[in-house]
């Protein structure tokens, strides 16, 4: 009995600490649903999030990272001027063998209980195909394939966001946006590296590229006209501007150590290992961080085309914003002498804060 009131005080502790508006546990004996749908913030609008399908340990591990991921997308889409809100939803199971038309038409009819609070799309473990077992229940889905109307892959946009944050950094360390005879380092020449190497190329900016995979590596660095470089040895080169395209946590207080960087700026999420730290360990050192929430927003904004009813040449103005949005952020840490990914959660409160007040108003 005491160990269920631990649980059940530990569980509304959370709830409370990530400020969340309402939390849905979602199960189904036939199917073997277990997923958990959080819905951190709608003063914006409706909480759009990904479903990630995921073999948690614990239910209180799957309970922690949809909070923590719900309440992230809350930030993003106030800091890209977005009016959404911010959610998230973990399914607990193995998306390689628990997976069906089922089990994701029956997740499908708890969103559709919702109501359109909730609005979700793909994510780790889940895939267009699965939006569409979902959109066959609900109209609250984004990143179905492009046959149903959805907007395909959204990698193009998250690249051009990304390029976009990265000009503004350059505008601010140096006085120009111009990419010519600028160095950019590439981790990582996936969907959105190769994208971006495409871009940076075409301004004729000098990029380094660098990959687990040596086969992609050498592949995007031939077509694009850019010089491989072995992961391990990155961070010897030396350039203006490292991308992380790769994974997050590759800035941290070993690597900034090594860094002669003097711009961070990539699609990565979580790049900082531990934001509070690194944050203020970029600024000490004098290297600008562009906020990876921020700038790697293109994927937001293709979802919220696609809600909007989807335009290619619409969905990348909205990326182009991404550069006056980057610019703010740089002038407030700047100003305030704050690192910038402190600086972005500021503007992002206030934007929620500000909407609140005209919203209650009326
Ligand atoms: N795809 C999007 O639109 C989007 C949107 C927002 C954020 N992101 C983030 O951007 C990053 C890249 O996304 P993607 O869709 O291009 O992924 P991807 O899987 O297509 O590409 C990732 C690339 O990184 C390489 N890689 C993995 N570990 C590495 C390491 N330790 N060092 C160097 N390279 C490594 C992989 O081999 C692969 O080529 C991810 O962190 C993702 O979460 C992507």
């Amino acid at each position: 009995m005491s160990s269920i009131r631990f649980e059940e005080s530990s569980v509304f502790n959370q709830l409370a600490s990530f400020e969340h508006q309402q939390v849905v546990f979602c199960h189904d004996e036939d199917t073997g649903l277990k997923a958990i749908i959080a819905i951190h913030n709608t003063v914006l609008g409706p909480a759009l999030g990904g479903t990630r399908m995921w073999s948690y340990e614990t239910e209180a591990e799957a309970l922690y990272d949809v909070l923590r991921l719900s309440k992230a997308m809350t930030y993003k889409a106030a800091i890209t001027g977005l009016n959404l809100g911010g959610g998230k939803a973990v399914i607990i199971g193995d998306s390689r063998n628990d997976k069906s038309e089922v089990l994701m038409r029956r997740f499908g009819r708890f969103i559709e209980n919702l109501n359109g609070s909730f609005i979700t799309t793909q994510d780790v473990g889940t895939s267009p195909k699965d939006m569409e077992f979902i959109r066959m229940e609900t109209k609250y889905v984004t990143g179905v394939p492009e046959v149903m109307g959805g907007a395909g892959d959204l990698s193009p946009v998250t690249a051009k966001g990304v390029y976009m944050g990265i000009k503004a950094s350059i505008k601010e360390m140096f006085g120009t946006d111009s990419l010519a005879g600028r160095s950019i380092a590439v981790q990582g020449t996936g969907h959105v590296g190769e994208h971006l190497v495409n871009l940076l190329r075409v301004e004729n900016a000098k990029v380094y590229v660098s990959d687990i995979s040596e086969e992609r590596m050498i592949r995007v660095a031939k077509k694009y006209g850019a010089e491989a470089v072995n992961n391990n040895n990155l961070f010897d080169i030396d350039f203006d501007v490292y991308a992380p395209c790769a994974l997050g946590a590759t800035v941290n207080s070993e690597t900034i150590n090594k860094m002669k960087c003097s711009i961070i700026a990539g699609s990565a999420n979580n790049q900082l290992a531990d934001d509070k730290r690194d944050g203020k360990l970029l600024l000490d050192k004098g290297i600008l961080f562009a906020p990876d929430y921020l700038i790697n927003a293109g994927g937001l904004i293709n979802c919220y085309s696609e809600l909007e009813g989807y335009s290619k040449k619409r969905t990348m103005q909205l990326a182009e914003k991404i550069y006056d949005a980057t610019l703010q952020v740089l002038k407030k840490s700047k100003q305030d002498n704050i690192p910038t990914n402190i600086a972005a959660d500021m503007i992002a409160e206030k934007r929620i804060q500000d909407i609140k007040k005209i919203k209650s108003s009326f």
